[in-house]
């Protein structure tokens, strides 16, 4: 039977190193990042993300989070410069988030956790899929992005919106139009490291794209995040919630800033 992995006692991240031993590698995600530990690399370009809400398909429960699937067939909806080489092409966007708004995030910041955290997923296209690139060390590049207690977020509430149609494991409904570049900061400062994805098979084929400014979320609406459920349709409830991995040792590697 395949492996059930999950954020639960018995499944949860501390679990996940006796399926996926990959869990205790060398450049495993997330980290805590420390500004005062970063380096400033001048050599450093500005993220140039363009992004084609026509290529928005659909919203769907896969049971650890709920995400956001972009037909990646082009090179419409694509990031380019910041600390990668060549085109990697928008795959999903996700979330994490908290029980409570005193945590939810998986990098953090000096220690402070932020209630959610949005992950843009890319993949690299000299690779001739996501699935192929995702196994390779500069495969996948992960746009992270930190949601802070404010005003609510117009643009996020679309999403939100949609929530009633994935409740339960194994929903999904068609979501059409919605542009991406709605749910990043003004400014695009960022952090960049070589790690991995923070969910199972863990692989290590990610550069970390971490914006130091973070978006707007109000607490009616991270109540909203917190009405999905990690359990399908017929089994008892369980709340979406805690679904995010603690930071994991840095292991010597270098985690740069794009700016002073
Ligand atoms: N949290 S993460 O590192 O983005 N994990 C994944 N898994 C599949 C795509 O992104
Ligand atoms: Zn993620």
């Amino acid at each position: 039977m395949a492996h059930a992995w999950g954020y639960a006692a018995n499944n949860g991240p501390d679990k996940w190193v006796s399926n996926f031993p990959i869990a205790d590698g060398p450049r495993q995600s997330p980290i805590d990042i420390l500004p005062g530990g970063a380096s400033y690399d001048s050599g450093l370009k500005p993220l140039r993300l363009k992004y084609d809400p026509s290529n928005c398909l659909e919203i769907l429960n896969n049971g650890h989070s709920f995400q956001v699937t972009f037909a990646d067939d082009s090179d419409s909806s694509t990031l380019k410069e910041g600390p990668i080489s060549g085109v990697y092409r928008l795959k999903q966007f996700h979330f994490h988030w908290g029980a409570s708004d005193d945590k939810g995030s998986e990098h953090t910041v000096a220690g402070t956790k932020y209630p959610a955290e949005l992950h843009l997923v890319h993949w690299n296209t000299k690779y001739p899929s996501f699935g192929e690139a995702a196994s390779k060390p500069d495969g996948l590049a992960v746009v992270g992005v930190f949601l802070k207690i404010g005003d609510a977020n117009a643009s996020l509430q679309k999403v939100l919106d949609a929530f009633n149609d994935i409740r339960a494991k194994g929903k999904q409904t068609s979501f059409a139009g919605f542009d991406p570049s709605t749910l990043l900061p003004g400014c695009l400062d960022y952090w960049t490291y070589d790690g991995s994805l923070t969910t199972p098979p863990l692989l290590e084929s990610v550069t970390w794209i971490v914006c130091k400014e973070p978006i707007s979320v109000s607490c009616e609406q991270m109540a909203k995040f917190r009405s999905l459920l990690f359990s399908a349709e017929g089994e008892p409830e369980c709340c979406m919630v805690d679904n995010y991995r603690p930071p994991q040792p840095l292991k010597g590697r270098p985690v740069r800033a794009s700016f002073q």
